[in-house]
Parts: C-alpha cells; sequence; structure tokens
C-alpha cells in the first residue's frame, strides 16, 4: 500500500471543452517521495494535482490515501487527511486572503486540528515564521500580504501548510511567478522540509531545470495532453528520456552554450516548430501527430505504459528508436548546477561551473 495512489483517474471539466482533459492516469508516491509533473501548459498538471490536493473530484477512477478511497472518507478521518495533504499554489499574490494579517492566516488551521491552542498559538506561529526564513515577531504577524514581497508571500504559504503536519504538498509551480534569485531559496526551503520531516512532494512545474534540480532521487512523470507518456527516475527520464516527446521536450529547453547550440541543424529546428504543435490524435497513439517516429502502428494502437527496466516506464511502440540527446538539460533553478553543487555534465561533458545562486532568507 502506497501513501498515494492514483487509479485510472479521468476527468472532463463540466463547463469545458466536453473533451477530457485527464485520461486513465496511474501514479503511486510512497511516504517521502517526490514525484514531479511536467509537461506543457495545458496538459493537465494543476488538474492532477488539485484531484490529488482534494480540491476537485474525478470524473472518473480512485485517488487513495494511506490506503483509504478519499471520495468515501469521511467525518475525523476526512478532516485528517485533509491535514495531511496541502497545497502550494503558484501565485503567492492570488493564494493568501489580502484581508487577513498573518497571524489570522496561519492561526486558523493549526487551532481548528488542535496543533495549538489560544495560549500557545502565538509562540507556534513565531516558530513557524522562523523556520521558513521570516522575521519571528508579533509585528510580522500583524502585517498584510500587500506589505510583503512575493518570496515572502510564498514563505507564508509554506509556513500555513507546514504548520498542518502534513505527509505531502502538491507544490503547483510554486516559483514561477518569482524572480530567478529567490527560486533556489524557496526550492531548497522545500526540500529542508522533506529533509527533516519527511514530507512528500506532487511537484508541478513546466521546467525541466527546476525538476531536476528539485525532484533529485525522485521521479518524473511527463504529461501530454491529460495522459502520462513516461515516467521514470529522474536522472534516467533526463538523460536518456525513452519517449520522443520527452526528447523533444528537452531538446527545445534554449542552449545557453554556444558550442552545444551549434550542434542543432537549421532541419532539427525547423523540424521541432513543426512538431511542438499540432492537435492530439484521437485514435492510436496521443503523440501520432507530432511524432517523428511514427509509423502505422501508431495510428491504430494506442500503446500502454510499458515497464522498460529500472522502475521506467514508457508509451511508445518504438522507444528504443528514441535517439540519445544532443545536450542535457542543466539546473535552470539557479544555475548549471545540482542539489550538492556538481556540474550538470553536457552530452559530451563540456561546460563551465556556474555557481548555484542562493538567495538569503527575506527575499
Ligand atoms: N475550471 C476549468 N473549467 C474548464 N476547463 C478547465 C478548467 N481548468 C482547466 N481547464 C482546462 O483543462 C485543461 C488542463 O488544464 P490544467 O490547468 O490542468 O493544465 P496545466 O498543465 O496545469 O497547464 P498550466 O501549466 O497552463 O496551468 C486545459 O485545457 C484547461 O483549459
Amino acid at each position: 500500500m502506497s501513501l498515494l495512489e492514483v487509479t485510472n483517474v479521468t476527468h472532463t471539466y463540466a463547463t469545458g471543452s466536453g473533451r477530457p482533459v485527464l485520461h486513465g492516469i496511474n501514479l503511486t508516491a510512497e511516504p517521502g517521495d517526490i514525484v514531479a509533473l511536467v509537461g506543457e501548459s495545458g496538459c493537465g498538471k494543476t488538474t492532477l494535482g488539485r484531484m490529488i490536493a482534494g480540491l476537485h473530484e474525478p470524473t472518473g477512477g480512485t485517488i487513495s490515501f494511506d490506503g483509504q478511497d478519499i471520495a468515501k472518507l469521511k467525518g475525523r478521518q476526512r478532516k485528517q487527511w485533509r491535514r495531511q495533504v496541502q497545497m502550494v499554489h503558484q501565485d503567492p499574490y492570488g493564494s493568501l486572503n489580502p484581508g487577513l494579517t498573518i497571524g489570522s492566516t496561519l492561526a486558523p488551521g493549526m487551532l481548528q486540528h488542535k496543533l495549538a491552542n489560544w495560549r500557545n498559538v502565538q509562540d507556534k506561529m513565531l516558530e513557524l515564521l522562523e523556520q521558513v526564513g521570516l522575521d519571528p515577531t508579533p509585528e510580522f504577524l500583524q502585517r498584510y500580504p500587500h506589505q510583503l514581497s512575493g518570496g515572502q508571500r510564498q514563505r507564508v504559504s509554506i509556513a500555513r501548510a507546514i504548520s498542518l503536519d502534513p505527509k505531502l504538498i502538491v507544490a503547483d509551480e510554486v516559483t514561477s511567478m518569482l524572480d530567478v534569485s529567490m527560486r533556489v531559496a524557496i526550492l531548497d526551503l522545500l526540500l529542508r522540509f522533506a529533509r527533516e520531516r519527511g514530507i512528500g512532494y506532487v511537484f508541478i512545474s513546466h521546467d525541466f531545470g527546476v525538476v531536476r534540480y528539485f525532484a533529485q532521487g525522485g521521479r518524473i512523470a511527463v504529461m501530454f495532453f491529460g495522459h502520462i507518456v513516461e515516467e521514470g527516475p529522474v536522472e534516467a527520464l533526463i538523460t536518456k528520456p525513452r519517449h520522443p516527446y520527452t526528447h523533444m521536450l528537452l531538446q527545445a529547453i534554449p542552449v545557453p552554450d554556444p558550442k552545444m547550440a551549434r550542434k542543432r541543424t537549421q532541419t532539427e529546428e525547423d523540424a521541432k516548430g513543426e512538431r511542438l504543435i499540432g492537435e492530439p490524435a484521437t485514435t492510436g497513439c496521443v503523440f501520432a501527430n507530432r511524432c517523428p517516429l511514427v509509423q502505422d502502428v501508431c495510428r491504430k494502437q494506442a500503446p500502454k505504459l510499458a515497464d522498460i527496466g529500472g522502475g521506467h516506464r514508457t508509451a511508445c511502440h518504438f522507444s528504443d528508436q528514441v535517439p540519445p540527446l544532443a545536450h542535457m538539460v542543466g539546473t535552470t533553478a539557479g544555475g548549471d548546477h545540482d542539489r550538492n553543487g556538481s556540474k550538470a555534465a553536457d552530452a559530451d561533458g563540456a561546460g563551465d561551473a556556474v555557481p548555484v545562486a542562493h538567495h538569503p532568507a527575506g527575499d
């Protein structure tokens, strides 16, 4: 039994086009796992994340947490699950109530879930502020969101999530609205909670560089129009993608090194430009209309997400024909390094060292 089990989940928005936005999604996470959802805008990452956090109900399939189908939870068990799965949103401006002080944002959850009482709630909030790198003073608790910077607001959102002692946090594009200089600091903060408290993350991002930084040692699921087309360990998937869509996404990342950029031929660029647009196929493989490896069978038969060894799964009839990458993705979270400060190697081992941009707390 896994901590999180997403089984055959489908979803169609009642207010949308009438077409499903999620198709038969299967995903699991064990306690403390980091699972990244990656894909182009509109592929369904946020919808899936919101379902895992209980903010939407799927139209089909089940989501289980700690062995319990969340749709069937009632009373105390439901309350406990609500506490154990938290979400941190992309927009630190929209996710905090502008009419509430930071104290009034943080206190109610802890009081409601009896993680604090009226006597000690202020001390607990000050501890939280310290843990997320904010000024741990009663004056700070009196401030309103509009008096804080974007980075400070995101730290408050993280404090609110952490205050409920969750087992899993759904982090949806949490750094995409922040200055580059703050991104690593926020990612490092979340990673510290993973290390110190064993919190697992469903980490949503369209940026492979950020994912490579955050999800080291974890897994990536690549989504295309509501389907998971490839899933596997971060390093294996990023260095040796086995689905042509993942390959295309990785090759489409701008290369900062002109030596590497020159390796791409004009023909490759033209082909990529054409293939990155195009409707999903409605029969056979969903990626067939854009795929450079497409053959007749792909138009007739949808490939299953199949294990190709080492916990790596791909939904492609010709996964063994996916070519090697011309260049590797770095960690664009803050330079070209992994979390240990090592250089992310280019395909040919070339590249200069660039220090990771750490930002002091307080933003
Ligand atoms: N409330 C809604 N009602 C109707 N359709 C929606 C709603 N929310 C999202 N959609 C549609 O569902 C699809 C998936 O959207 P979703 O936001 O989950 O994708 P995403 O991968 O997170 O994209 P982005 O990175 O742009 O947020 C899109 O076609 C979107 O237009």
